[in-house]
């Protein structure tokens, strides 16, 4: 199994750092995605797809690049995010991503999100919220979560 790992991490590294510890387990190179071709991205068996949440959306880098990916793809993918708050009930950006992901031929196997410090501007005045997020507990979820999905889908490769 190859895989490699699609991260936009703007406002911390929050999420970059998530996807590091993934990238360990899967043997998975980080990359942003502008350094990326589609090409390139179809040769491996698996991708993640991440990044913080803004404005209850995944970052529109990330979503943008997820749209110029051409349909026929059939790796399997994963997504993940951390974020301030956790997912509301109202706003699924989870299954959103997942959706555009899938309409390009991939199949979503699973979805991983963690907490991370966030400063979006209300909060900022307060000195933010979920200070050490991503913190030792996340990381480890994250890394329990990559072992789950090198045992379902096959050792990297
Ligand atoms: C402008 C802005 C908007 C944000 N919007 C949301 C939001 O809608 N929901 C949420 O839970 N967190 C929100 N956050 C918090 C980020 O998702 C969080 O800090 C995330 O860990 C950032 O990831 P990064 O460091 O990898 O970019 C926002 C942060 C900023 C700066």
């Amino acid at each position: 199994m190859k895989a490699i790992i699609v991260c936009t991490s703007v406002s911390h590294g929050n999420t970059k750092r998530i996807a590091d510890v993934m990238g360990q387990i899967l043997e998975a190179r980080v990359v942003e995605p502008g350094q990326i071709t589609a090409a390139e991205l179809a040769t491996y068996d698996l991708v993640g797809f991440g990044s913080g949440i803004f404005n209850m959306a995944f970052h529109p880098e990330l979503r943008d690049f997820v749209k110029s990916l051409p349909e026929g793809q059939q790796g399997k993918a994963f997504v993940f995010a951390s974020s301030g708050f956790p997912e509301p009930k109202f706003r699924q950006y989870t299954r959103t991503l997942s959706k555009l992901i899938e309409q390009k031929g991939f199949s979503v196997v699973d979805v991983f999100t963690c907490r991370g410090f966030d400063t979006w501007l209300p909060l900022k005045i307060v000195g933010g919220i979920r200070k050490g997020h991503p913190d030792a507990d996340d990381l480890d979820a994250a890394r329990t979560f990559a072992v789950g999905l090198r045992s379902r889908i096959g050792a990297p490769s």
